[in-house]
């Protein structure tokens, strides 16, 4: 009761202007803002008008929930609804993402089934023509007059559009809201949301048996099976939250790492085999500056700023000069060709960009891969240490190869020298070859040719080479 008034005596008046701003086309030009409606209400109409639909002798619910603007109060139709709408969805076998939104859609349609005519009349009812007496001197006349000269139906007039905004803005909101409310408990991991590292990402989580539904464009991911949020991020980005705690876990590469100067405020968990390139100054091939040295005092342009001011701010020292450095966030090595560098700091892998736009790199600064990180105090390490051990089986995996193979116990000390596995290979004897054994050992993939050449060469026979997803060794 007592937060209805307050909401009565505080809230009405910005209703009134709300609803006034809303109704007055720009064309009328009645008002110029919202301070200028309270102002021209109040000098006009005297200050009871910003009250206006909120004294009248309203009789019944609808002239309670009108006359105290009791919208709020027909929130428990949405949440009571979306239970029911939850419970009967899941019955479907959807996701609970998908469950969260549809649900989230369809109580908006019936909360707007139900509060629409209320609004409508309290509208009508609050921007009638300031003349007197009254055209509606109670909301009760404004329903009257509704039912009397359009039937119930008048009182849906205009509910097409609320519809159909209402359905995908609540069931995204509410989706986004219980997507949210359900990272309480889960570890948070950050992995890259686009760019270079980001297809590997997604075969890492594939294959570590991390599930989850991510929808087109969403930011936040629940895994289904683990006590897991995805959360996806700019790389550039990864290293500052996993070193602030915002995350837990993350991927990203080294030169992220060193950018944003949070190497001993994380934990290098594993290096992860991809990503690999070298982070290097580049100068045009015909420039004048050919050296670091020559570059002092010069025009950078770069990604990696924190990078570049570590690197010129002692040569400055040294020569007395002002290195400047520019930050751009992609096309890096289009600087130079603009005429608006002398050298860049970009990363090189096959050198293709930098070659193509007539450029050579003069000095690597670091070689960088993608990382796992994580933060040093989550509160997670159990998870941490659960994770971080299927994704090296992952790893592990996409680097060797199963090789199994028959071979006459006497020729058996050779073959294992060829295959001595990771940690001895596994010998059978076979039943059906009097002195003969099956041997299977773990071989590295890039070597498998050669591997197989030298069993044959011992005269190992049925010599088999399998791969596999994952491991535990
Ligand atoms: N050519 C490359 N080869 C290998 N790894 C790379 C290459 N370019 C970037 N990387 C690695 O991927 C990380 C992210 O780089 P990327 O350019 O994909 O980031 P981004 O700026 O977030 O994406 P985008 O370029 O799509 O905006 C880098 O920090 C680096 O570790
Ligand atoms: O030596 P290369 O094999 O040619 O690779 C190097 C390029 O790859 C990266 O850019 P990316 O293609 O990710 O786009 P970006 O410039 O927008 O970051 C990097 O910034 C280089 O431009």
């Amino acid at each position: 009761m007592a937060s209805g008034i307050t909401k009565l005596v505080v809230g009405h008046p910005f209703d009134t202007v709300k609803v006034r701003l809303q109704t007055s086309s720009a064309a009328e030009g009645r008002f110029k803002g919202p301070l200028d409606c309270l102002v021209k209400t109040v000098r006009l109409e005297g200050p009871l008008a910003l009250y206006r639909g909120c004294t009248p002798p309203l009789v019944g619910i609808m002239d309670w929930v009108i006359t105290n603007n009791a919208f709020p109060e027909l929130v428990f139709c949405f949440w009571g609804s979306y239970d029911i709408f939850v419970r009967n969805l899941k019955r479907y076998g959807l996701s609970d993402g998908s469950v969260s939104f549809l649900a989230g859609g369809l109580s908006a349609t019936v909360f707007w089934m139900g509060s629409y005519p209320t609004d409508l009349v309290k509208n009508t009812y609050m921007t009638q023509p300031d003349v007197h007496p009254r055209r509606y001197p109670t909301a009760t006349c404004v329903m009257k007059h509704i039912y009397q000269t359009a039937g119930l139906q008048g009182f849906y007039r205009g509910f097409l559009p609320s519809f159909l905004r209402a359905f995908p803005t609540n069931a995204a909101a509410v989706f986004m809201f219980e997507t949210t409310m359900h990272l309480d408990n889960r570890l948070l991991f950050a992995v890259p949301k686009k760019g270079r590292l980001y297809e590997q990402c997604m075969q890492l989580l594939q294959g570590s048996d991390i599930h989850f539904n991510r929808r087109s464009r969403q930011d936040i991911a629940l895994s289904t099976n683990l006590p897991v949020a995805l959360i996806f991020l700019p790389a550039a980005d990864i290293p500052k939250y996993v070193a602030e705690g915002n995350v837990d876990l993350g991927i990203t590469g080294q030169d992220m790492v060193e950018e944003n100067e949070v190497k001993d405020k994380i934990t290098q968990l594993m290096e992860l085999g991809f990503g690999q390139c070298r982070l290097c100054v580049q100068v045009p091939v015909s420039g004048s500056s050919q050296t670091l040295e020559s570059l002092c005092g010069k025009r950078i342009v770069t990604s990696f700023d924190a990078f570049a001011r570590k690197v010129f701010e002692p040569l400055d020292a040294k020569f007395g000069k002002k290195t400047t450095i520019n930050y751009v966030s992609g096309s890096v090595e289009a600087a130079c060709a603009l005429g608006l560098a002398d050298g860049i700091i970009d990363l090189v892998e096959s050198g293709e960009t930098m070659r193509a736009a007539g450029l050579h790199d003069i000095h690597t600064l670091m070689t960088t891969e993608s990382v796992l990180i994580g933060n040093k105090n989550s509160q997670h390490q159990d998870l941490i240490t659960k994770l971080t051990s299927r994704i090296r089986g992952v790893i592990t995996a996409s680097k060797y190869v199963l090789c199994t193979f028959n071979v006459e116990r006497q020729h058996l000390p050779e073959a294992v020298k060829i295959t001595p596995g990771r940690q001895g290979p596994t010998i059978s004897s076979l039943d059906s070859h009097e002195g003969w054994v099956s041997v299977s050992a773990m071989i590295e993939k890039k070597r498998k040719g050669d591997i197989m050449d030298a069993l044959s060469d011992v005269g190992a026979t049925d010599i088999l080479v399998m791969g596999f997803t994952n491991c535990r060794v």
